[in-house]
């Protein structure tokens, strides 16, 4: 079987800049991969190149054996990949409904049809109503979502990758800006609701909070791949503590 997710010799250059420099990482069918590296290490480009929002200097991007680099974005993200933002990118003047819509939408064109049938348009209230119940905002399916609180902002937008129903999720810092609490409850969410069934790849600097989600990680330093394993023993490498955790712990 195919990796859900291939990446070999993977570049960006910004200027003089190398962001990434020859990156590999795969990521097998219904894996999550936690992602860590300093600021600047290029983690978000990444992403970034991953969804086509940016274009490779060099490499390669298989998604389950097919090449998607160079492809526009809308394109990947009809191809089973979505992503959230570290800032939330939901579309605040739609209501809660109406970006789950519109995420269905993005990943489906089809459903877009002016000659949506009444049961297919009664299916898609069904199927969009029950996500949102899954996370409590079927009261707020109808408030714009610039009303919402940034608990519900986060799980909006976990919902909308949901809608979306991708195949590979990209989740960048989904707990930043968090109370200890709310980590614990949006990791729960993501754990419980997200991730079976599906491959992914989290960004995020709560090392607690991503290890819990991910047994693997892969750290990246000034553009570079330095450790790939089992989240434990990649905690434990010594490169890893000297660049990421300076000589402190985690
Ligand atoms: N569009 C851009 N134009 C110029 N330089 C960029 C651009 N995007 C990223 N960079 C640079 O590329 C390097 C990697 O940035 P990137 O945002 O990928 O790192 P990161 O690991 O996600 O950092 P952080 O943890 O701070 O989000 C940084 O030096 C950054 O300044």
């Amino acid at each position: 079987m195919a990796a859900a997710l291939e990446i070999t010799g993977l570049t960006r250059r910004f200027g003089g800049l190398t962001a990434l420099d020859g990156i590999d990482l795969t990521v097998e069918p219904g894996e999550s991969l936690g992602l860590i590296g300093p600021n600047g290490s290029g983690k978000t480009s990444v992403f970034n190149l991953l969804t086509g929002h940016l274009a490779a200097d060099a490499g390669s991007i298989r998604l389950s054996g097919r090449e998607i680099a160079g492809l526009p974005s809308a394109r990947i993200v009809r191809l089973g990949v979505a992503r959230t933002f570290q800032n939330l990118r939901v579309l605040k003047r739609l209501t809660v409904y109406e970006n789950l819509r519109a995420a269905r939408h993005a990943a489906a064109p089809a459903l877009e049809s002016l000659w949506q049938s009444r049961a297919a348009r009664r299916a898609e209230r069904d199927a969009v109503m029950a996500l949102l119940a899954l996370f409590g905002l079927e009261d707020r399916a109808h408030d714009t979502s610039d009303s919402l609180t940034l608990m519900e902002l986060r799980e909006l937008e976990i919902a909308r990758v949901m809608a979306a129903d991708p195949a590979l999720v990209l989740l960048d810092e989904p707990a930043a800006g968090m109370t200890a609490a709310e980590t614990d409850r949006i990791g729960e969410t993501i754990a419980t609701h997200l991730l079976p069934g599906r491959s992914a790849i989290v960004i995020e600097h709560k090392i607690r909070f991503l290890t819990a989600l991910c047994p693997r990680l892969a750290v990246l330093n000034a553009g570079r791949k330095i450790a790939d394993g089992p989240s434990s023993a990649v905690l434990d490498d010594a490169a890893v503590r000297d660049s990421y955790f300076g000589s402190g712990s985690c």
